[in-house]
């Protein structure tokens, strides 16, 4: 059989296929994705879990009008194929390519780059309301959005919504029973109860049969019926939960069955009010690999090597050890030693590395589900109660936490510790998430103690002050490899606003905060081969900052270069340049390295650090460009 999937240029395409054809292209669209698992990591199982109701979706609206949000943005790789994208699928989570979650620059069919859960049906409300205000209200309004993002508060707070404005608007829940992690919390164990007896969802159609024969019955036996009917719906809970809240409950329906999504979605089209469409899909349908194990098969590594009929028998393995890995490791040992330290993940089990101490210390291990507010607001409860919780969390997730790291944790002054995962650019997510924004808002606040490892030696010793520190703290780390910064001795032990000298040098100073120090190292290495003694100095904190150390830097040495993985708006260098300010210094020597006021696009970590000159060739450059623009004309 000839190849379907490059045939299809836009959703239109769809329409001139047959039944046999549209299955064959299920299959297509996912040799499509093992294809590029085998090139690079990208989101696999929850794309898998997708194909049919992308197909489904595509060709019972037109999205070249009507609204379609995917909630976080990760499974939308099967959308990306039927929207005009596939000669260019093979570029994706490259800089310069495809990105991995939606983006507007790329097609009209993705309306909103997102890559953070929960705000699909929010925004969907919001153009529905719009385009009826706007004179557009036969444009449709849908939203898909995950078991796992359910949960998150401000779905919530559209449901409730939405039901008050009675919209008329389609969300579609895809249920796989899967979070990245199995799903925690009492919706799930919920939505497992609307899984009905085959005996219930008959007597639920018999008697929509018999109600939709309405002119034969006579009034009170209508009504009768219907209270049965209702009745039953609660006893089962079906969709009782969403129906309260002003929506129609339909389902829950197979979202592998093609023919039957296709059919329900035709009829729920032309339906007012708001509607909920519970959909049961398997996270990796299709490759049994993924679907026995969809927690590895969220985000695999590599596929290095394919068995017969395109079965995956390895992955590319790597020895090295990450931040993650040594912060994960030192949580553990603090469980082990202090039953007062617990961890708070919000749905990142995997992605933290906190699996062992979920396994060792159930009981003091928390996973609250995407529900970033929620965890810091509990971490500070716990707090209070006298614990020390550790929020485990992805600096760019932490963001969703602003007000709670405010009111909850910083106006109590509790002691929280704040594990900052992913701090910096991420990578091959892009925009979404890095996690570049943290450093600015973390010494924002009154009573919060920020810090950053330089290196492998910082790191534990690091979470370790943290777990013995009265008051609010974080610490952030990267999305990367460890490295160790050659000292001359051992690395000088944590204290508060105490930052470490590598090296002193008469001709100028980098002052790293968090993990570019050994790159730090590099840049002066180099310099050093020009005959210039540029010295390095291992921040450690930002609040409270070493006015101390860094001022006399700043006071003394020709030039003094701040360097940072987030964004210079605010950030570290920010810090010294305002407390070189209310030192009465002349700061003009200080040069600030760091992320410029832009959103970064997707690409390998390495090579996005070298474009914004944070690599050892442009840290150096930045030192001979001050020297340069000092020297007398
Ligand atoms: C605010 C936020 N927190 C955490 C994440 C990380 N994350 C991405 S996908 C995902 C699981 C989502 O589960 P679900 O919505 O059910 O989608 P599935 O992968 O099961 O299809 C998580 C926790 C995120 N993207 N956004
Ligand atoms: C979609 C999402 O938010 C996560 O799947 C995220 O992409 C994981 O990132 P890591 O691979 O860094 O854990
Ligand atoms: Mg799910």
């Amino acid at each position: 059989m000839s190849a379907l999937l490059p045939t299809i240029t836009g959703p239109a395409d769809l329409h001139k296929l047959s039944d046999e054809q549209l299955q064959q292209l299920t299959r297509e669209i996912r040799e499509e994705l093992v294809r590029v698992l085998t090139t690079r990591p990208a989101h696999f199982a929850s794309n898998l879990g997708v194909v049919e109701l992308t197909l489904a979706l595509h060709m019972t609206f037109d999205f070249s009008k009507d609204r379609l949000i995917w909630d976080t943005g990760h499974q939308v790789y099967p959308h990306k194929l039927v929207t005009g994208r596939y000669d260019r699928f093979h570029t994706i989570r490259t800089r310069g390519g495809l990105m991995g979650f939606p983006h507007p620059g790329e097609s009209p069919y993705d309306l909103f780059m997102t890559g953070h859960a929960g705000c699909s049906v929010s925004t969907v409300s919001g153009l529905k309301a719009a385009d009826d205000l706007m004179g557009n209200g036969d444009r449709k309004a849908v939203a898909v959005i995950g078991d796992g993002a359910l949960p998150s508060g401000i779905v919530f707070e559209a449901l409730n919504n939405i039901g008050g404005l009675n919209q008329d608007l389609l969300v579609v829940l895809n249920d796989n029973k899967m979070s990245i992690c199995p799903r925690t919390g009492g919706l799930g164990q919920y939505l497992d109860q609307c899984r009905i007896t085959g005996l219930y969802q008959g007597g639920k159609r018999q008697i929509n049969r018999v109600l939709g024969n309405i002119p034969v019955l006579g009034e009170m036996a209508h009504s009768a019926l219907e209270q049965v009917r209702d009745g039953l719906k609660a006893f089962f809970k079906d969709g009782m939960l969403f129906e309260e809240m002003g929506f129609r409950y339909f389902g829950p329906v197979d979202g592998h069955d093609l023919p039957g999504l296709r059919k329900i979605l035709r009829d729920l089209k032309g339906q007012k009010g708001p509607i909920l469409l519970h959909v049961f899909t398997n996270k990796g349908h299709g490759i049994p690999e993924a679907a026995a194990d969809p927690v590895t098969y969220h985000t695999p590594p590599v596929f290095e090597e394919m068995g017969p009929n395109g079965t995956i028998k390895s992955f590319r393995k790597s020895s090295a050890k990450a931040y993650t890995d040594l912060i994960s490791a030192g949580i553990h040992a603090a469980m082990a030693a202090d039953p007062k330290v617990a961890v708070l993940t919000a749905a990142m089990c995997q992605g933290n590395k906190l699996e062992q101490v979920r396994t060792d210390f159930p009981d003091r291990f928390f996973d609250v589900g995407i529900c970033e507010s929620h965890a810091v607001a509990f971490a500070a409860g716990m707090a209070k109660a006298g614990m020390k919780p550790v929020v485990d969390i992805y600096s760019t997730f932490l963001q969703r936490s602003f007000d709670q790291i405010f009111q909850e944790v910083c106006l109590q002054n509790l002691p929280v510790v704040f594990a900052m995962d992913r701090a910096g650019l991420t990578g091959p997510e892009g925009p979404t998430h890095h996690g570049t924004f943290d450093v600015p808002y973390m010494r924002l606040f009154p009573n919060m103690t920020a810090m950053a490892p330089g290196d492998e030696a910082d790191a534990v010793p690091m979470l370790n002050f943290a777990l013995g520190h009265p008051g609010p703290i974080g610490m952030r780390y990267p999305k990367t490899n460890i490295d160790r910064v050659e000292r001359s001795g051992e690395a000088a032990p944590i204290e508060l606003g105490k930052a470490e000298v590598i090296d002193w040098g008469e001709d100028g100073c980098f002052v790293a905060f968090g993990t570019l120090l050994s790159t730090c190292v590099a840049a002066a290495a180099k310099l050093r081969e020009e005959g210039l003694h540029v010295g390095v100095v291992n921040a450690r904190f930002v609040k409270p900052l070493d006015r101390e150390t860094i001022l006399r830097a700043v006071e003394t040495l020709p030039v003094v270069v701040t360097v940072e993985e987030g964004t210079i708006e605010g950030g570290f260098g920010s810090a010294v340049l305002e407390a070189a300010n209310a030192a009465g210094l002349d700061a003009r020597n200080v040069v600030r390295c760091g992320i410029p006021d832009r959103f970064i696009e997707h690409g390998d970590r390495g090579e996005l650090l070298a474009t914004l000159g944070l690599n050892a060739d442009g840290l150096a450059d930045a030192v001979r460009k001050h020297r340069e623009a000092l020297r007398p004309v």
